[in-house]
């Protein structure tokens, strides 16, 4: 379970995230939405424990910058990393290396085939393309078989095979009790997917539905994301983000 507590991030006078507390449960996928600047990328980065801030954020019971927090959650950043001078089966093999991972050849071949990466793994990090970036990234992520998954925007620059495995894999961690964050714009997208969906706005959760209130409400993800965001919703200031 990923729990988060009074997360609050100022970056200078900036206040990026105002006190944001949710869960995510085991065998859950949760989808942070919100505009551009609404604080997502910060509140997830905060999450990883790539960033300092004030509340708590666990991963599985353990504080998340614990060596046992980081052995148990996987992170895909917003833009792709990857190291230029390794290929991308040595990229595996770090992960491999640094987790444990046990049978991690077997596991790897898995993760490339499905992201049509086989037969790029001899190229090197900085000869891929965004998208080959990107996908390499989610298998390192996903390689040593994580607890809590955290991915920022990870659809953007995949091509539909791998939107379409993404979203899979998704539904595959959900299915073995993996808690899933899933920042995106692209809500059609995750449509089939989520479970929890937790609207930001002004760095802070302006809503937080799970799909089953939805579903009794007979409201749609993106009729709930326009209410919050074209005013009409919850709690809302005027700002889109606003100073201490
Ligand atoms: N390193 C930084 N230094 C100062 N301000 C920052 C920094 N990173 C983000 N911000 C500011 O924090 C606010 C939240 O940004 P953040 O990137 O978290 O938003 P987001 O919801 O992920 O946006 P997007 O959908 O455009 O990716 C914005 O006002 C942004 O300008």
């Amino acid at each position: 379970m990923l729990e988060i507590q009074h997360l609050t991030k100022k970056y200078r006078k900036l206040l990026a995230n105002d006190d944001l507390s949710f869960r995510v449960q085991d065998g859950e996928v949760a989808v942070l939405a919100g505009p551009n600047g609404a604080g997502k990328s910060t509140a997830i980065k905060c999450i990883a424990g790539l960033l300092r801030f004030q509340g708590s954020v666990t991963v599985c019971g353990h504080p998340n910058k614990s060596v046992e927090a980081k052995r148990l959650f996987g992170y895909i950043p917003e833009i792709p990393a990857p190291m230029e001078s390794l290929t991308v089966r040595e990229h595996l093999e770090f992960i491999a290396r640094a987790y444990r991972v046990e049978d991690w050849q077997k596991k790897a071949d898995v993760l490339l085939e499905r992201l049509e990466l086989e037969d790029k793994q001899k190229k090197l990090g900085g000869e891929l393309s965004k998208g080959m970036q990107q996908k390499l990234s989610i298998c390192c992520a996903l390689l040593p078989e994580p607890k809590a998954v955290l991915l920022d925007e990870p659809l953007v620059g995949l091509d539909p095979h791998a939107i379409k495995e993404l979203r899979e894999m998704m539904e595959e961690l959900r299915a073995r009790g993996c808690s899933v964050l899933v920042s995106t714009h692209m809500l059609d997208t995750v449509r089939q997917v989520w479970d929890r969906a937790l609207i930001m706005m002004n760095g802070k959760i302006a809503a937080e539905r799970t799909r089953r209130e939805m579903e009794t409400g007979g409201e749609s993800l993106e009729q709930l994301f326009f209410s919050i965001t074209e005013g009409k919703g919850e709690e809302l200031g005027s700002d889109s983000v606003h100073s201490a």
